[in-house]
């Protein structure tokens, strides 16, 4: 059996402001008691095969999220008249929300409430946005419920104390506590000055110089890896989040994506925003929406930390060139020169790719913003036919 305790699901989380005290008091009651006698399957109502627990959310994909209760994981969609009370994408269930869910058994559970939130990081979500309809900016959750931030930046490439105070402002508004921490430290022989600068500038966070590789600064991080405490990874891709994830796991349960040579393709990182506990019960959010919220930053410092590559653009005989194969372009023949280095070429190809892979990401969301006004009208319909279609 699964204890919900493990999830973080102590006591405090079950009050919400705007729901039935007396309701919250007898759920809590019932479902504590069923925790301390310990809660099983069998324990389910037989006759309807259903019973209200509360849950977590784990993950969460384009229509279905996957929960994790004290009878186990499950998969859960919105109940109907939840839909159809839902009027901001905020209040769709986020990575780390608690919910409170009808659990069925032998099928789809049906999850019947999001509970406050603690702390979360949303983005603008501008995909139904249109001139004269400032209101339909949405603001969209993409982590909810957690305790701290680990701000990762890597020690040895691209170090920006101002991009690290921007996400130390977002982690202190989102409600979390934001650490930093520096990674591959192996790779920089005396990083004693980067430190201390940002020592000085980080006032009131914990800075914490670490490598995932060789095992160092690891136990400093001792002090916020608590059982039942959640923790967000948030840093530039490739600073080494999967690495410093496994490192903390033990084990490798996230993908290390090394530096792709083949600069063709975009990378496929994986779509699923996810929840993970790690055996010492601490429990990591990893989300493609949070790397997105490191993404603006290396967007906005593209141009900027690539100056010289992007100067070569205005040289290439063609306004359209792809700097793949045409000739008269500046870049090749500046590979060709040895002036500009293939690594730093491909390393500006894999952040541009990055970036792409945002605006993708845009294209998804409309489509499921679509997809929710779609049910919302069915459970419209629904509720007008007395619960028939
Ligand atoms: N030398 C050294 N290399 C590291 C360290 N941590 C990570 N790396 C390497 O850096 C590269 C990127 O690491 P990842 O853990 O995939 O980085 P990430 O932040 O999860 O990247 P995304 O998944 O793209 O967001 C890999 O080649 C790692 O092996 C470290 O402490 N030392
Ligand atoms: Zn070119």
């Amino acid at each position: 059996m699964i204890d919900l305790k493990d999830y973080g699901l102590i006591k405090d989380y079950y009050i919400d402001d705007d729901m039935n005290k007396d309701t919250v008091n007898s759920f809590q009651d019932g479902l504590c008691r069923n925790l301390e006698n310990g809660m099983h399957k069998s324990d389910v109502d037989r006759e309807s095969h259903q019973s209200i627990l509360y849950g977590r959310v784990t993950q969460v994909h384009r229509e279905m999220y996957k929960v994790i209760t004290p009878n186990g994981e499950c998969n859960a969609k919105l109940k109907g008249s939840l839909l159809n009370q839902v009027v901001s994408a905020e209040e769709f269930p986020a990575v780390g929300d608690f919910i409170l869910l009808k659990y069925n058994e032998q099928g789809e559970s049906q999850i019947l409430k999001v509970c406050k939130r603690r702390s979360k990081f949303s983005r603008p979500d501008y995909s139904g946005h249109a001139a004269g309809y400032a209101k339909t900016i949405l603001e969209q959750v993409v982590a909810a419920n957690f305790d701290y931030v680990f701000i990762l930046a890597s020690l040895n490439y691209d170090f920006n104390i101002n991009r690290i105070l921007r996400y130390i402002t977002v982690a202190w508004e989102s409600g979390g506590i934001p650490v930093v921490i520096l990674t591959k430290a192996d790779l920089v022989e005396d990083y004693s000055e980067q430190l201390s600068r940002l020592k000085n500038q980080a006032i009131g966070v914990d800075v914490i110089a670490v490598s995932a590789v060789a095992g160092m600064g690891l136990d400093q991080l001792r002090e916020y890896l608590i059982p039942g405490k959640t923790i967000v990874f948030l840093g530039s891709s490739g600073v080494g989040k999967s690495t410093l994830v496994n490192a903390l796991a033990g084990e490798d349960i996230m993908k290390v994506n090394s530096i792709r040579e083949d600069d063709s393709k975009g990378r496929h990182t994986t779509t699923h925003r996810q929840l993970i506990r790690l055996d010492s019960g601490v429990m990591i959010i990893d989300t493609p929406g949070m790397r997105e919220l490191g993404m603006w930053d290396i967007k906005e410092g593209l141009g900027e930390a690539f100056s010289d590559i992007e100067d070569l653009f205005l040289q290439c005989k063609f306004s359209d060139c792809t700097h793949r194969s045409e000739p008269g372009c500046a870049v090749l023949a500046a590979i060709e020169e040895g002036t500009l280095e293939q690594k730093r070429w491909k390393n500006y190809l894999q952040i541009k790719n990055e970036a792409k892979y945002t605006q993708d990401k845009a294209a998804y969301l409309k489509d499921k913003k679509e997809f929710f006004k779609k049910i919302n009208k069915d459970a419209k319909v629904r509720y007008k036919n007395g619960g028939k279609r």
